[in-house]
């Protein structure tokens, strides 16, 4: 079945509410649209928590850079909302950025250390983008849950501070990356790819796989798990923007990977001109 669309903040406030006033835990799926099959395993398991599955779909202008992708980025609404239905979402909010940003708006959230480095340093104001637009949807759905992939971790890292220092009382859940069949991490930005540059965009989970291995053999200094990724990275011929080993909670940097500390090897790399992210936990 068709999910119901909601174009506007009230009428998505007040379906939110009807489903909480009728007793049900309500579920919330936050993307930016074009789904694949990483976003329908976040709505499949916000069903399987949760009585009712919401999503939205809304590409954020504040969260894209000035020379960054916005105008061109993928867009299929219609797909979008089969694909959702499918999936059993019941309601999707697709706001015209007027809606989410009315004209006078001033307020933004930032998450301050977890947002610093990796992405944040490359892209800046990308995370006050972001924790500013999914504090409003979790403010606007208040719903039980919240589900968002690991494919985008330091997001995921920022969205979970945010969510405990505003109190904002929502279960933030995490989602294992869905993957291509020879490893590529789901993205949406992946339809941007030649034929030719999506093979080798696999030199990204090539090379953390690498990592993984030697990891496993008993390496665990930073420069050599990282010196593995950015071996696959050159032979492939990608542009690096980070390769780093950090604790998988602060993101702090690591120089070594150390039993009892969990720790995540996070890589950005461009692919002529498509700028591409994976992670994997390594070691523990
Ligand atoms: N491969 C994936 N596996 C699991 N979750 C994913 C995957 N790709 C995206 N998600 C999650 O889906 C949610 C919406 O992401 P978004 O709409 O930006 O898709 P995307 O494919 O990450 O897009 P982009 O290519 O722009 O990064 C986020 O929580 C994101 O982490
Ligand atoms: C969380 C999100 C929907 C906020 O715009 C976006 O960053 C995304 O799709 O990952
Ligand atoms: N999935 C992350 C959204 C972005 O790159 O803007």
């Amino acid at each position: 079945m068709q999910p119901l669309v909601l174009r506007t903040v009230a009428e998505t406030a007040a379906w939110a509410e009807s489903i909480r006033r009728s007793g049900r835990r309500l579920a919330l799926v936050p993307t930016m649209g074009f789904l694949h099959e990483g976003h329908l395993s976040l709505m499949r398991e916000g069903l399987r928590r949760a009585d009712v599955v919401a999503s939205s779909i809304f590409v954020n202008p504040t969260q894209f850079g000035p020379t960054e992708d916005l105008s061109r980025y993928p867009r299929d609404m219609e797909g979008d909302l089969s694909k959702c239905g499918s999936a059993g979402v019941e309601a999707v909010f697709a706001p015209l950025p007027a809606e989410v940003y009315p004209p006078g708006y001033q307020t933004y959230v930032d998450v301050e250390q977890v947002s610093q480095g990796l992405c944040g340093a490359r892209r800046p104001g990308h995370f006050r983008g972001v924790a500013t637009v999914v504090t409003k949807l979790l403010c606007i759905f208040r719903p039980h849950l919240a589900l968002f992939g690991e494919k985008d971790y330091q997001q995921l890292q920022v969205i979970r501070a945010l969510e405990r220092d505003l109190n904002l009382g929502v279960e933030i859940v995490g989602m294992p990356t869905v993957r291509e069949p020879d490893g590529l991490a789901m993205s949406s930005r992946n339809a941007y790819l030649s034929k030719e540059d999506r093979q080798r965009a696999l030199a990204l989970s090539r090379g953390l796989s690498a990592a993984q291995s030697l990891c496993r053999n008993g390496t665990r200094e930073a420069p050599a798990l990282v010196g593995a990724v950015r071996r696959e990275l050159e032979a492939a011929g990608l542009r690096e923007d980070y390769v780093e080993l950090v604790d998988a909670s602060s993101l702090t940097p690591l120089s070594v990977v150390t039993p009892g500390q969990p720790a995540r090897l996070l890589v950005a790399a461009f692919v002529g001109t498509t700028r591409l992210i994976d992670n994997q936990p390594i070691g523990g």
